[in-house]
Formats: structure tokens, sequence, C-alpha cells
């Protein structure tokens, strides 16, 4: 049986320890340590958040972990009883592994993690991506990446969707379990993209039509994107897998000497979070004269999101062109996947001797992974082994690949925007309320008008009609003393005349008896009548009055 470190007993004592510094991920402590920043060429080490940021974050040195997984022997290696130990031999209670030279000399190599060819996929999630995820949740950017020679496993780690079993699901699949789990499907958002670097040019593997995607560089924030990728929002599980098998099937793939299904593209799976930050830095950012801010503040207050990033890459394996055997269209792949795979290991020297010059120019790949690679992410690698002493080379480059990559630190940032945008929308919600409450209370003062107007007029038509009958009263109450008063004259008169004729006494009485007929009632008749005159002429107006009647009683 191949084997590490427990196939000859007890570790071998080691020459030589190659031992990079360690640093964990748990919680960033702002370090008292100084590291030169690297200057413009580099640009990345200090990285501002944009003219949205809640503040100018300097960010936590973190270190990039490395972790080395070891590929159990296959069909052909068991057959030839490759023994392992004859190459690496592996401590991971120690997290050191021995690399033999020759027969009578080796090197140790501390890592952050070895992964013995019986380490299980949810062992190597644990190591490797869960802490990454975890600070990607938190706000951070975040890269996972497998390095690798050809055939070692970094798809397997990376990308396995574990559909017909649970235990073998990848990196991919576990982290966006543990994403979903982690944010509010009403507040926050997951969305993904997927694309494929391939002989310099960056396909999307979801739309395969669209090639030649742009990275893009914010020249104030060293922030890289592909915005020409299609961006699919995921809700769950099952949309992201159908997603992963969408794209799997776009990958190329061929068939070498080295692995019948070797990956000739780098895959890159981007997975953008966006949470919503809820009563954080609100003192900090809009204090208020007495240290507490006003609830009007804070109803206008933008909301604070954090804006983060996972990139998980499964590059194309290293290769020796003569061992896979790679010709025609298959060894111009090999050139450019070394190429791009070579310009990535200046890159990481470059980074680990802390050069000023920094290449990332040199390949689409470096300029992709800059961010992840002396910027602002969190960064965990992979370097996948096989047990063949046949590759020891190619084993040993990968092993100190993974050794300088241990070197590189970067400035961890966190990312938050002031989310103006969702202010916006709430101002304008905030707006229509406004207008409809105003709009209601109009309507509610005019109805209120026009109550009281109805109500006004009612009043006054009652009081025409109350002022109408008693002026009707006061009139026929006149015209009946009038006709009573022109009653007792005419009796008066007949009465008289009847005197007159029945006396013929003489003259003098009858002359004095005339006389006294008009008297005293004619003269109250009279008065009588032309008060009544004058008031129905000035209530009514009525001047037409039949005058007549008013010297009718003295005819
Ligand atoms: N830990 C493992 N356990 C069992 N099988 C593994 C493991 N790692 C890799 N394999 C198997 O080894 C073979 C090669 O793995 P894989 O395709 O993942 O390698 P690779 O590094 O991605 O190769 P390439 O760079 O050529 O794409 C596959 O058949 C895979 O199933």
């Amino acid at each position: 049986m191949a084997s590490g470190s427990y196939r000859n007993g007890a570790p071998k004592v080691s020459s030589k320890l190659d031992r990079p510094p360690s640093a964990g991920y748990s919680t960033p402590k702002p370090s008292t340590k100084s590291r030169q920043p690297a200057g413009p060429a580099s640009g990345l080490r200090r990285s501002n958040s944009g003219s949205n940021s809640v503040k100018d974050d300097a960010g936590v040195p973190g270190r990039v972990r490395v972790a080395v997984r070891l590929r159990p022997r296959n069909v052909e290696e068991m057959e030839a009883d490759v023994d392992f130990a004859d190459c690496v031999e592996l401590l991971p209670e120690l997290k050191r592994l021995k690399l033999r030279k020759n027969n009578w000399d080796s090197e140790t190599y501390e890592f952050d993690e070895i992964l013995t060819e019986f380490a299980s996929q949810k062992r190597v999630y644990e190591g490797v991506a869960k802490p990454v995820v975890e600070s990607v949740l938190e706000g951070y950017n975040g890269t996972v990446m497998a390095y690798g020679q050809t055939g070692t496993g970094k798809t397997f780690t990376l990308g396995r969707l574990g559909e017909e079993d649970i235990a073998a699901r990848g990196i991919m699949v576990r982290a966006m379990e543990d994403i979903l789990a982690g944010v509010s499907p009403d507040a926050d958002s997951v969305s993904v993209s997927y694309m494929q670097l391939y002989m310099e040019t960056i396909q999307d593997l979801l739309v395969p039509t669209n090639d030649n995607i742009a990275i893009v560089e914010d020249p104030k924030t060293g922030d890289v994107s592909v915005p020409g990728a299609t961006i699919v929002e995921i809700r769950d599980q099952s949309s992201f897998l159908e997603l992963l098998r969408l794209g799997e099937a776009h990958r190329f793939a061929a068939n070498t000497k080295l692995n019948t299904e070797s990956s000739r593209s780098h895959a890159i799976l981007m997975v953008h979070v966006r949470r919503s930050s809820k009563g954080r830095n609100d003192r900090e950012n809009f204090p208020a004269e007495n240290g507490n801010a006003s609830p009007l503040v804070t109803s206008f207050r933008p909301p604070i999101v954090r804006k983060s990033k996972l990139v998980v890459v499964d590059l194309a394996g290293s290769e020796r062109i003569d061992k896979s055997g790679s010709d025609g269209h298959t060894l111009e792949e090999a050139k450019s996947i070394n190429l791009s795979l070579s310009a990535l290991g200046k890159c990481i020297n470059s980074l680990a001797e802390n050069n000023a010059h920094v290449p990332f120019r040199d390949s689409k790949l470096t300029r992709l992974l800059r961010d992840s690679f002396g910027g602002t992410a969190r960064t965990s690698l992979v370097v996948t082994i096989g047990p063949s002493p046949r590759h020891r080379g190619e084993t040993a480059s990968t092993i100190m690949f993974g050794q300088r990559a241990m070197k590189v630190e970067n400035m961890v940032k966190l990312k938050e925007e002031f989310d103006y945008k969702s202010l916006c929308r709430r101002l304008d919600i905030e707006l229509d309320k406004l207008i409809a409450e105003n709009e209601r209370q109009q309507k509610d003062f005019e109805d209120e008008v026009e109550k009281i107007r109805a109500e006004a007029q009612s009043r006054l038509a009652e009081a025409d009609k109350t002022y109408m009958i008693a002026l009707e009263n006061e009139k026929a109450k006149y015209e009946e003393d009038y006709m009573e008063s022109v009653k007792r004259l005419e009796e008066q008169l007949i009465a008289n005349k009847q005197i007159i004729s029945n006396d013929t006494i003489g003259a003098e009485n009858h002359a004095r008896n005339m006389e006294n007929i008009p008297g005293e009632e004619v003269c109250r008749a009279f008065f009588l009548y032309t008060l009544f005159f004058f008031y129905l002429a000035f209530i009514d107006g009525i001047h037409s009055y039949d005058r007549s009647l008013f010297f009718h009683a003295f005819t």
C-alpha cells in the first residue's frame, strides 16, 4: 500500500525546515507588523473601497493559506506498486511533509494543512475552504484555488457535484450550501458567474457564445471584475447545481496520457454575495451633536451593504509535454496552460520576495487573480500531488509553488458601502406615501368645507322660511285690523244715516252729527292703514299696492 508518513513507521528526521510565517484565518486583528506596501506597479496591497465606501479600511494582513492534498493511487499506480514514500513523506499531525531529494537527503516543509489520500471531501472543505467562505459571508473577498500537476485531483477537489454520492461533493457545491444557509433570502442576494480561461481568452461557461470577455480593473480600488460575464442569481442549491452541470458541459477537456479527462482551461467560478448590514456603524457614520442620532437622521440614513466575492479557481494542470503526449492542438493548449501558470508562479515569487514590481499584466490569469495574491482577498490554495515517484520533479515543483504562495501576504479588507440606490428607493416610497397623505388631507378639507357650506345654506333657507311666515302673519293681522276698522266705519255710517233720516229735527243737529262721524274713528283707521301701507311698501317693495284702498274709507 502506498502511503505517506505511515508506511515506514515513525516520521523521519527532517534535514531542513523551510517554514513560512504561520497565520490563521480566525478573527482578523489589526497588525502592528509593518510590511512595506507595494509600489504603484503592484497597487494592490492598499485598496480603497471607492467613493461609496463607509470608511477607509486599511485592512489587516492575512497570509495566503496553503494545504497539500495527496491523490490516492489509481489503478495504474497500484499495478506498478508505486511507493509514494520514495518521493514524499506526509506528516499530517505536524502539518509537515518531507520531500526526498535522493536516498540520503530530504527537505521538510510546513504547510497549513496536510491532507493524506484518506482525507474525505468534507475534511478538505473544512480545512481549506470553509474559513474563506465564512469570511466572504462577513464581507471580505475570498479565493479558493487548486494548483497541481495534471491528473492529481484539482477538479475532484473543487468541482465534484456528488450527484451519485453526496459525500463526494467538492468545494464549489459545499461552499454554495454554506453561503445560501448564511444569507437572508429577503434582504441579501447571491449571484454567480462561471467562466473559463482558454488559450488567453475568457469564455462564458453559462453562455458559450459569449467569448472574449474583457477583464476590467478599477484603477482606484484595484478591484478586478468581468462585467461581460453572465450573472445568474442563485436562490437554491438545485439551480446552482444546474449551472455547474451546464458549465462543466462547456468546459474544454481532452484525453491525455496523464488524465483521461484533463481540463484544458482554467475554470473560474465567481460567487457575488451582497448582504445588508443592519444597524452597524450608525453612530460612527452619522454622529449627532449630543452623540445620539436623531430619528430623522436615522430614517434617511443610507443602508450599509457588504459586497463580497468568492472566487473558486480550478486551474488547468501543469504538465510536461513529453509525459502528457500532447501534440497538435493539445500541444498548443498545453503551452498556453504552462505559460499562464508560469506567469502566476512569477507573480507569486515577486510577492513572496516583496519585490516592488509584480508582473500581473503578463497573462490574463494573473490579471484575474490580482486581488487574490497580494490583494484584499483571503486566499486559500490547495496544491494537489500524485503518489507516483515517476513525477518527482513535478511534485517537487508543486510543493515549492505552495511554499512560495505561503509567503504572500494580502491586506484583507472589509468592503462596506452606502447603499444609495436602496435609500433612493426608500425615499421614493416615502415620498409617494407623503403625496398620498397630502392628497387625502386635501380631500378631507374640501369635504369639510362643502359640508359647512351645505349646512349654512340649509340654515339660511330655514331662516328665510321662518321670516316669510312671520311676515305673512303680520300682513294678515294688519289686513284683518284694517278690514275691522272699515267695517266699523261702515256700520257707523249706516247708523248715522239712519239717525239723519229718522231725525228730522234740525239741520243743526244733523250737521253736528255729520262732523262727528270722521272724528276719532276715521283718524284711527287712517293712521292704521297708512302704517300698514308703508310697512308693506317698505318690506316687500310692493309699490304698486292698490292705493285706491287707501282712500276707500273716505269716499
Ligand atoms: N482524492 C481522490 N480520491 C479519489 N479519486 C481521485 C481523487 N483525486 C483525484 N481522483 C481521480 O483522479 C483522476 C484525475 O483527477 P482530476 O481530473 O480531478 O485531476 P486534475 O488535477 O483536475 O487534472 P487536470 O489538470 O488534467 O484537469 C480522476 O479520475 C479523479 O476521479
